[in-house]
Formats: C-alpha cells, structure tokens, sequence
C-alpha cells in the first residue's frame, strides 16, 4: 500500500492516489468526512477553519460503495481558493509587479503585496526559498502548510475502515497545551478515551484540565503568541507481530514514530512509557509475561511493541508539537531581497493545533499499521486477507 498527497494550501484543491487497499472492502464517505470534520475542530484554531467545511471527492476505486483494488483519487476542495485566486494566479510568475492585490479573507476585504520575502522562524519559509530558489516564500509555504494533513487524515479513514475489520480501533487525544497538562493515569478503556475527547472543545478527556488549557490559549492568543502541546495515540490490542526485528526498517516502532514525525511541527515521539525509561530500574519498565489461554502482561510500559514488533498489547504512542510558527507579534527576521532586519511576515494563524494534530496523529498511525498488516497478511481482496489472518491467529494459538 503507498499513497502521495499533492496541492498548495490556496489552490483549487488537495489530492491523493492511494493504491494497494484491497478489493471488496466497504467504503463509507460519511466516515471520511466525519474525520475530516474532526480535524477541523479544537479551540485555538485562525480563521482559515471558519471557511472550509471539509468533504471528500472520492474519483476512483471505488464503486458501489466497495473498493475495486484499483488506485483511489481522492480530493478534497479548498474554499478558499475562491478569495485567494488573484494571489495565486500571481503564484510562480516572477514578473508581476508589487502593486497590492485584493483578498476577501474571512469576508473582510484586504489588500495583501503577492510577494512574501520576510521568513517566519520555525517555518519553511527560509530553508525551503533559498533550496528551491524562490524569491517568493509563499511559494514554499502554500506546501508546507498543515493543510496538506486534511489528505492524510482522509487516507487514513480508509486505512481506519480496512483495520475496523480485523477489530483495529484508535482513539487521539491530547495530555497537554503549552503548561497545562493531564498528570494523572489514565485507567480508562480505549471507548471511554474516544467518548470523552469527543465532547471536549481541546480532545482532552478530563473536563477541568480542558477548561485550564482553554484559559491558557486565551492568555497566550492576547499576548500575539502561539502554543504547542502533546498528544497520544491509543489502538486496542493489536494481533502478535506485525513489523520484524530482523531488519531495520521493518521494524513498527521506527515506522510509526518516523509516521508521527512527518506530521508538520512535531517534535518528539515516545512509544509506551518513553523517555521515562532512562530513569527507571528494569523491574520497573519491563512488562512481565503471563499465560492464560492466550500470553499477556499486566502492564503495557513498552506501549504495545517489542524488538520491533506488536507483542499483543494495544499501542501507545505520544507526540510533541512544538508551538505555531506565526505570531501575531511576530520574532526577528531577515528580509530576502534586502537582508536588513525586520519582524517575520504574520500569515492568518492557529494559535495552537494541538486537537488537530491528535486527529491526523491517528491517520497516519493507522496508515503505517495497514501498510504492515497489508505486508504479514497480505492479498487483493479483503477475503483473501481474512484466511491470511484467521490461519495466522490459530497457527499463534496453538503454540
Ligand atoms: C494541524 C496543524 C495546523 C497548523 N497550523 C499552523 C498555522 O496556522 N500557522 C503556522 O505558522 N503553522 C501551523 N502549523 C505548523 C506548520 O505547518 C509547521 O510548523 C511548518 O510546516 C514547519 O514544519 P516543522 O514545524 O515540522 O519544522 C500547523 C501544524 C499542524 C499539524
Ligand atoms: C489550512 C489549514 O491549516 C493551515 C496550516 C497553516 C500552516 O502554516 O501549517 C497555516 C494556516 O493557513 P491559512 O493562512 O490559510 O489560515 C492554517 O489555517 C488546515 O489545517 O486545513
């Protein structure tokens, strides 16, 4: 299974080809829009959220409501490309002059210059001009920006579906937003997480603890700053070894967290207890082994994977964002063309997306757990697959 995602952030449209989903397997639109409409939501979110409601176009591969096996195009419309059309009619041309063109953000009229030369830090914007020489930023940034995961997250509903079959669930919620964080333990079950993240504005499952990030982005947004946070990703138990220790790049815990990683503004990835193990004893981080009917543990420290691959426990797995690069009171920068210092250029902002990013860290855990599910129990019909699993479930059951 491998997709590619395509698209700038104010053109006509984002699209991905995904092939490799196997035939037959039932596709629901409302689920997808349903996701993307998850991703949409949580409190710190600019104005850009107020413009789009996110649906999908699904172009190919599916007919019937089933998948064909063939590529899926999907797509999803950027409304606003409609009041950005000017500005990026100008995209790429060198030669337009820097006379103010005219947007309709957020209904507001404004006058925007087409050329952005004054890099934000902590965005593409400088590295990425200087590498694909672009005297325009907004030629970088148009793919840089996070827009780009409302594909992902639209990829990663169809790789939700594929797993739901063989009883493969997640749930994406956030433990912090800046200095605010959820201490405590979670001894709830993975439903309850889902549940409770649901009804809060920020997915976060306690209702004081959201109340007091919601305090903080407040704070934060009146002093023209920006937030990031931490958020986790939990699926139930998943079947005994999918990756491999024998190889480096098969192993699950490399590819998941190389997966959350590649998620725009993450930082770090932890599987299970994390970077906490460095400070404990062995007897307190390894999860010990017991037998009944089946092999399991009574803690999940290691987070589900062993030697690179799933030991039967569910995954748990916990990203960091780092805070949004454009601040309204924006840092110090240095203007491309005449190198003297100015403040980096503001571009309509989240204050945070902490919330968003849970929902797109869920897309591509379950994108990467379907690519390697697809590799151990792999065929081109969703029939087919379910003997590959059944005859491997009962293989490990009677050892
Ligand atoms: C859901 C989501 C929304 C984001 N919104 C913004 C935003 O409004 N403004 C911004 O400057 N960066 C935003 N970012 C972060 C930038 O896209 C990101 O920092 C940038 O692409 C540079 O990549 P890097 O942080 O991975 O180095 C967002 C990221 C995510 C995941
Ligand atoms: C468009 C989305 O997020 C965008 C991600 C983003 C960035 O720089 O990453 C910058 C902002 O873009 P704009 O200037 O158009 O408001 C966000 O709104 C989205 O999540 O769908």
């Amino acid at each position: 299974m491998r997709y590619l995602t395509a698209g700038e952030s104010h053109g006509k449209a984002i699209t991905a080809i995904l092939e490799g989903i196997p035939a037959n397997l039932k596709i629901s639109k409302e689920d997808i829009d349903r996701d993307l409409a998850r991703r949409q939501g949580g409190y710190g979110r600019g104005g850009r959220m107020k413009i789009e409601t996110d649906q999908v176009n699904i172009l190919s591969g599916i007919r019937g409501g089933k998948t064909l096996g063939s590529p899926i195009t999907l797509q999803i419309e950027n409304n606003d490309w409609e009041n950005w059309q000017d500005v990026m009619a100008a995209f790429g041309n060198s030669g337009y002059d820097q006379e103010e063109i005219t947007i309709k953000k957020e209904t507001k009229i404004k006058h925007v210059k087409p050329k952005v030369t004054k890099p934000r830090p902590g965005h593409a914007d400088l590295a990425g001009s200087l590498k694909y020489n672009q005297e325009d930023i907004r030629n970088i940034l148009e793919r840089a920006s996070a827009r780009e995961t409302a594909m992902r997250v639209a990829v990663g509903a169809i790789a939700k579906t594929f797993l739901r079959n063989f009883g493969i669930e997640f749930a994406g919620h956030v433990l912090q937003v800046g200095r605010v964080a959820l201490d405590k333990e979670l001894d709830i079950d993975l439903d309850e997480i889902r549940e409770r993240s649901e009804d809060s504005p920020l997915r976060c499952v306690d209702k004081e603890v959201t109340q007091q990030m919601i305090e903080e982005i407040d704070q934060c947004k009146t002093e023209g700053n920006s937030l990031g946070g931490i958020f986790e990703i939990r699926t139930t138990a998943l079947p005994i070894g999918l990756g491999s220790h024998v190889q480096w790049d098969r192993k699950l815990d490399a590819r998941l967290t190389a997966a959350l990683m590649s998620i725009q503004a993450i930082k770090g990835v932890e599987v299970g207890l994390g970077f906490e193990v460095g400070k404990r004893w062995g007897s307190k981080v390894h999860d010990e082994i017991f037998y009944e009917d089946r092999f399991y543990r009574k803690s999940n420290n290691a987070g589900g994977i062993e030697g690179g691959m799933s030991n039967g426990e569910p995954l748990v797995l916990r990203a960091a964002m780092k805070p949004i690069p454009t601040l309204y009171k924006p840092l110090s920068s240095i203007d491309l063309e005449s190198k003297e210092e100015f403040k980096a250029s503001v571009e309509r902002s989240d204050v945070t997306a902490v919330p968003a990013a849970s929902v797109v860290g869920e897309a591509v855990v379950a994108i990467e757990l379907a690519k390697v599910f697809l590799e151990k129990f792999g065929g081109d019909s969703i029939e087919e697959i379910r003997i590959n699993y059944e005859n491997y479930l009962t293989m490990v059951r009677e050892r």
